[in-house]
């Protein structure tokens, strides 16, 4: 894989048809990963990993168990080449090219638009890591060491904050004085105490500690 500066972006594929070639563990990853932002999993391979059978079967994903022919990317918002043969990724990027879709090449040998980070999901927070292919055994313990800063709480402490973030969108017209008050609403003891309470039922109140905060957060 040549060295590149990709350019990170969090892609909407809900209902979105996403199509992996190959049906080893690396498919597997990358059609697991699709399934989690709620993508439309289509994997074409002659056999396929026991996960990816399991999911066939579970209707999560749509498997087609036969080779890869040039075609089988129409519709897709998005291509993986995955296979084990380097002349079929090839031929899949090729077609991926043809058709204008971004493809994601797992082998080092044929050029990919994009390449997938490894990712921690705790509700809204997404989390990801790459090292542009230099090695992606790092990018994985990286997130392995954020799972346990970031622990599942941050679910619920988004949740919060969106609300948070609503009523003072609403109630507070100045943009300096909004940031001001989002900043304190987002240090992880406000996200505690927001997860906590029922500061959405009083609105006042709700803006008055978060002037607190801020306050407090000068001091
Ligand atoms: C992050 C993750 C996401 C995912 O796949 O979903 C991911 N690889 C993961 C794991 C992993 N991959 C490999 C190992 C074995 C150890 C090692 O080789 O280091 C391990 C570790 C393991 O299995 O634990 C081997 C490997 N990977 C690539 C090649 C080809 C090459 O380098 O040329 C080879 C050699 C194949 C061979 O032996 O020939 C290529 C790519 N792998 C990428 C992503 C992209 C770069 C992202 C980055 O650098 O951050 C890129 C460029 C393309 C792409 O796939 O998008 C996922 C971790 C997820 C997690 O576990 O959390
Ligand atoms: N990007 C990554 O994260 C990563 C990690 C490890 C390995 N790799 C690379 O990715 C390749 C795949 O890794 P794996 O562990 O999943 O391999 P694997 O050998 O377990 O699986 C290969 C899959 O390709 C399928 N396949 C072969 N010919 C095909 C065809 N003509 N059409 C459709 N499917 C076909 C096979 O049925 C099999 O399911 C490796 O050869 C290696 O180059 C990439």
């Amino acid at each position: 894989m040549s060295e590149h500066e990709w350019y990170p972006i969090l892609l909407s594929l809900k209902d979105r048809t996403c199509v992996v070639i190959g049906g080893g563990e690396v498919a597997e990853r990358k059609a697991r990963g699709l399934l989690n932002a709620g993508a439309s999993v289509r994997v074409i391979s002659p056999s396929v990993t026991r996960g990816l059978s399991d999911m066939a079967q579970a209707g999560s994903i749509h498997l087609l168990q036969r080779e890869y022919a040039k075609g089988d990317l129409e519709g897709a918002t998005l291509a993986f080449a995955a296979t084990d043969r380097q002349e079929v990724n090839a031929s899949v990027a090729a077609e991926a090219r043809e058709r204008g879709i971004p493809v994601n090449v797992a082998d080092g040998d044929t050029e990919g638009d994009f390449i997938v980070p490894a990712v921690l999901r705790r509700g809204d927070l997404v989390l990801s890591a790459s090292a542009s292919g230099a090695g992606p055994a790092v990018s994985a313990r990286i997130i392995g060491e954020l799972s346990s800063r970031y622990g599942p709480e941050y679910e619920g402490y988004l949740k919060a904050l969106r609300q948070i973030r609503a009523i003072v969108r609403a109630e507070v017209p100045d943009p300096g004085q909004r940031r001001r008050l989002l900043a304190a609403a987002s240090t992880e003891e406000a996200l505690i105490e927001w997860s906590r309470s029922d500061f959405a039922l009083d609105k006042r109140a709700l803006l008055d500690r978060l002037e607190e905060r801020a306050l407090d957060g000068k001091g």
